[in-house]
C-alpha cells in the first residue's frame, strides 16, 4: 500500500500562476506595461511544439505579453543569434528563451551565450550559472527552481543538514538543483553514470532528485524510508495495455514501488513538469521588476 504523500506539482503550479497573475497586475499599474516573454522555437520537434504552445498560453493567462518566434529547422546559427540580439535590445521583452533541444547543426551553448544574462529566464547562461554558484542574485533555471519549491512545500524552509542526492549532471537540471540544495545547506552528492554503487549512494539520502532520463531506474530498495523523492524524468514508453502503438509517460523513478517507501514523492505526469512553465513565468516577473528597478515581489 502506498504510504507516501503525493506531491501535487500540477496543483502547486496552478496556485503559483494565480499569485504571479496578481503581481503582474500590480506591476502593470506601477509601470504602465506588462512583463514580456519571448520564446524561440527552431524546427518541428513535436514535444517542443507542445511545450512552446503551453508557454505562450500560460504567459497570456497570467497577463504577460507573449512573443513567439518560430523558425524553420534549417535556420542558420547567425540568423538565430541575430534574432536573440534583437530581443536583447527590445524594451518590451523581459525574458528570452530558446526551446531545447535545437536542431543538431546549431550550437546550443553559443545561442544561450548570446542572450542578455538579465533576460535569461531559463537560467542557462554561464553568467546565470556563475551567479548561482557564487551566491549572487541572478535567474535560476526553471525546473530546478520548481524542484526546490516542491521540496520546501514538503519539508519546510529549513533544509539545513539534510542529505541530498541528485542523480544526473545536466546544465538544465542536475548541476543547478545541486547548487540550490547546497545553498540551502544540504549535504549534496551529485551521482551520474560513472558513480559506483548508485543504489547505496541514494539509500543515504533524505532528498532524492532523479534527473537522468532513464525510465523507472530508481527502485524501492534504493530509497531511505521516509525520504522525499523528486522525479524530474519524463520518458515516453510503450503501453501495449492501452492498445497497439500507444505510449505512456513514466519518470526516472519506479513510482508505484517507491511510493511504499518514500515519505513524499512526485508523480509523472503532474509532478515537476508543470512547475517548469510556472517557474518560467516567475523568472520573467522577477526579470521585469529588476529591469524597472523595482523591489522584487514577495509572497510568491
Ligand atoms: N529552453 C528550455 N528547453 C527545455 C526545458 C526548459 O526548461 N528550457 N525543459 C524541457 C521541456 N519543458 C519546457 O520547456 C517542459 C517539460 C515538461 C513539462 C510538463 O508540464 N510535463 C507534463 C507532461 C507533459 C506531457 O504530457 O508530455 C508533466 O510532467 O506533468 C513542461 C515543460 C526540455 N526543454
Amino acid at each position: 500500500m502506498s504510504t507516501a504523500r503525493l506531491i501535487d506539482g500540477k496543483g502547486f503550479a496552478e496556485g503559483l500562476r494565480g499569485r504571479i497573475a496578481d503581481k503582474v497586475r500590480a506591476f502593470a499599474s506601477e509601470t504602465g506595461r506588462v512583463p514580456g516573454l519571448a520564446v524561440i522555437l527552431v524546427g518541428d520537434d513535436p514535444a517542443s511544439r507542445v511545450y512552446v504552445a503551453n508557454k505562450g498560453k500560460q504567459t497570456v493567462e497570467v497577463g504577460m505579453a507573449s512573443f513567439e518566434h518560430r523558425l524553420p529547422a534549417d535556420t542558420a546559427q547567425n540568423d538565430l543569434i541575430a534574432l536573440v540580439q534583437r530581443l536583447n535590445a527590445d524594451p518590451a521583452v523581459d525574458g528570452i528563451l530558446c526551446q531545447l533541444p535545437l536542431p543538431k547543426h546549431l550550437d546550443e551553448l553559443a545561442v544561450i551565450a548570446a542572450i542578455d544574462p538579465d533576460k535569461d529566464v531559463d537560467g542557462l547562461h554561464v553568467v546565470s550559472a556563475g551567479r548561482l554558484a557564487s551566491g549572487l542574485p541572478g535567474l535560476v533555471s526553471c525546473t530546478p527552481l520548481g524542484c526546490m519549491m516542491l521540496i520546501r512545500d514538503v519539508l519546510g524552509d529549513d533544509l539545513s543538514g539534510k542529505s541530498a542526492v541528485v542523480i544526473g549532471r545536466s546544465i538544465l537540471v542536475g548541476k543547478p538543483v545541486a547548487q540550490l540544495l547546497l545553498a540551502a545547506n544540504c549535504t549534496v552528492t551529485i551521482a551520474h553514470s560513472r558513480t559506483r554503487d548508485l543504489p547505496s549512494v541514494v539509500r543515504g539520502a533524505d532528498i532524492v532528485v532523479a534527473a537522468v532520463g532513464r525510465p523507472e531506474m530508481v527502485k524501492a530498495d534504493w530509497i531511505k524510508p521516509g525520504a522525499t523523492v523528486i522525479d524530474v524524468g519524463i520518458n515516453r514508453v510503450p503501453a501495449p495495455e492501452k492498445g497497439e502503438g500507444k505510449t505512456r509517460l513514466v519518470g526516472d523513478v519506479a513510482f508505484a514501488e517507491c511510493s511504499d517507501v518514500a515519505g513524499a514523492i512526485t508523480p509523472v505526469p503532474g509532478g515537476v513538469g508543470p512547475m517548469t512553465i510556472a517557474c518560467l513565468l516567475y523568472n520573467t516577473l522577477i526579470a521585469a521588476h529588476r529591469r524597472e528597478g523595482l523591489a522584487e515581489p514577495e509572497g510568491l
